[in-house]
């Protein structure tokens, strides 16, 4: 689907919940913006008016398992049709903040959906779409929770709530899928400092991107 459009970047940002994904985000976006590079940043579950909507109850309603998947994929279905590709084709670099290898992380690896079943939506929904770069930041559910824990941010939505186990399951789906991507997924520890973390970004862009 992309092969029309011009090759600006698609990268996204990926990991557990607190695992220090915003802050490398913001630092990758000032640094395009120093540079005076085009760019849109975004996020998932949201990124348009209904995906906003449709966050704010996934993110608080119970569901099934199998409905959270739906959810999280027809907020990505407008979102990549209203906004990413349309930012693409018009040589706007897309930031995002989580993509459908967090619907495999969280609803494959943490809630127990068939991956037969993520398979069939991803493919329906992504077509041949998908990210050029993944960062993944890889980092022990317990370090995360004491990070969320000190922001005050523990206990804010349904997936912050859920326990270290569930996380552990999400953190390994993470590393599985990286681990067939290889090209596509740097996995970063997350444990480094913010500012060994955003050198390290910084360069993996600039160098599959130079000027
Ligand atoms: N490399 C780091 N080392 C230590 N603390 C960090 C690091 N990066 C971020 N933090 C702190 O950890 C907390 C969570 O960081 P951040 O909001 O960037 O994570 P996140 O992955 O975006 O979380 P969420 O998925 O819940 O939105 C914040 O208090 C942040 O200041
Ligand atoms: C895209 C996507 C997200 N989630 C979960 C992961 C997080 O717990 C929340 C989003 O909150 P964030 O603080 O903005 O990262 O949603 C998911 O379960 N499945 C998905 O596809």
């Amino acid at each position: 689907m992309r092969e029309s459009v011009a090759r600006v970047p698609f990268i996204t940002f990926e990991g557990i919940d607190g695992a220090g994904k915003s802050t490398q985000i913001e630092a990758l976006c000032l640094f395009l913006q120093q540079r005076g590079t085009s760019f849109e940043r975004t996020r998932e579950p949201g990124g348009t008016p209904l995906g906003e909507r449709l966050r704010e109850v996934v993110l608080s309603e119970s569901m099934t398992p199998e409905t959270e998947l739906l959810v999280m994929f027809a907020a990505r279905y407008e979102h990549l049709h209203a906004r990413i590709l349309p930012a693409l084709s018009a040589g706007r670099w897309v930031v995002c903040d989580r993509f459908a290898d967090a619907s495999y992380a969280y609803q494959v690896g943490g809630r127990g959906v068939d991956a037969g079943r993520f398979t069939l939506i991803e493919r329906w929904v992504l077509g041949g779409v998908r990210p050029d770069l993944t960062f993944l930041f890889d980092l022990d559910p317990a370090v995360a929770a004491r990070r969320l824990a000190q922001t005050g941010a523990r206990g804010r939505d349904r997936f912050e709530r859920l326990d270290e186990t569930f996380f552990a399951r999400v953190r390994a789906a993470y590393l599985e899928r990286a681990g067939r991507e290889p090209q596509r997924f740097v996995v970063l520890d997350a444990t480094d400092s913010p500012e060994v973390l955003s050198r390290r970004v910084i360069a993996e862009v600039q160098h599959r991107w130079p000027r």
